[in-house]
């Protein structure tokens, strides 16, 4: 079966590079806004009986999750052979429990939802606190890459003598990867969170780093209030200058300036989502991840 890969908007430069990797065509869905605001998605080329492979970032899912679904039953109806999905950062994996009573778990929903659109599902280190792993609450086939290979050559090529620092426990599964292949120390702190923008950071033993350049790494950037407080910690044990490392970038402007307030020097991210602090490319890697999904 060939495969075709569709780009929803802002997806361009990944599918075309995927394409690339995988030795199949690209093309863009358009996606016209009606004057009410309700989309209307339109696949530029025939999909009849090819593997199709929608490509999207899903930052800011609430206004992007609908054309994406109203692209995959179009192709179901066009007659796609299989329906897969890229998507590196996959959205609505934080909200994975009932914090408070009568809240909504988002992220069994909205993996219901992309289940039963879908039959595969390739990803970049999903957000995965409580649920043991995505077979947790994806029913179909999935594949999570690993950015760890991608930011380890990064930090190896970029900085000398690098510390690893991770802000919380559930950070230790990156820092550790990343701190073996570049044969680095490392060292994870406690977080406590106590709203969207109000968290504590501690250090949970005490390292000398003298001699070394510390680089904050974590998943998500989103709101900068974790790396923030996790930065204080080290300018107030007397470390130098932190860099930031994540897989996922959401931070804005705002973010940016109390990362900056709070003495990190540069923040670099994967390109899971379009963002100016990208520098990390993911496209070799989710390539051998949906190779890994298609017959031999
Ligand atoms: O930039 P921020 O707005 O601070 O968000 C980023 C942080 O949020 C996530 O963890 P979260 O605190 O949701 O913890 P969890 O592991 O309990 O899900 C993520 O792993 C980061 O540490």
């Amino acid at each position: 079966m060939n495969t075709i890969i569709l780009a929803l908007p802002g997806a361009e430069r990944l599918a075309q590079s995927l394409a690339v990797h995988l030795h199949c065509t690209a093309a863009t869905l358009e996606v016209h806004r009606f004057p009410d605001g309700e989309a209307v998605v339109r696949l530029p080329t025939s999909v009849a009986g090819q593997r199709t492979l929608l490509v999207a970032h899903l930052d800011r899912p609430d206004e992007k999750t609908l054309p994406l679904l109203f692209a995959a039953d179009a192709a179901r109806e066009l007659g796609a052979g299989e329906l897969g999905l890229v998507v590196p950062y996959l959205p609505y994996m934080r909200q994975d429990a009932r914090f408070r009573p009568g809240e909504a778990i988002t992220s069994r929903t909205y993996a219901r939802l992309l289940s039963s659109t879908f039959d595969f599902l390739v990803t970049v280190d999903p957000h995965l606190h409580r649920w043991p792993s995505l077979d947790a609450i994806y029913s179909i086939r999935s594949v999570v890459v690993a950015a760890a290979p991608a930011m380890a050559v990064w930090i190896a090529r970029n900085v000398e003598r690098p510390i690893l620092v991770g802000p919380d426990s559930e950070s230790e599964q990156w820092v550790a990867d990343v701190a073996k292949r570049i044969g680095a120390p490392w060292t994870v702190m406690r977080k406590e969170r106590r709203g969207d923008r109000d968290v504590t950071v501690t250090p949970s033993q005490s390292i000398d780093p003298s001699g070394r350049n510390p680089v904050l790494l974590d998943d998500i950037v989103s709101s900068g209030h974790t790396i923030a407080a996790a930065a204080e910690v080290l300018r107030g044990a007397g470390w130098s200058q932190p860099l930031c490392v994540a897989v996922h970038a959401l931070l804005d402007g705002e973010g940016a300036d109390l990362l900056r307030r709070a003495g990190v020097s540069r923040v670099v991210s994967c390109d899971s989502v379009p963002h100016a602090s990208n520098g990390i490319p993911l496209a070799p890697l989710l390539a051998d991840g949906v190779r890994s999904l298609l017959p031999a």
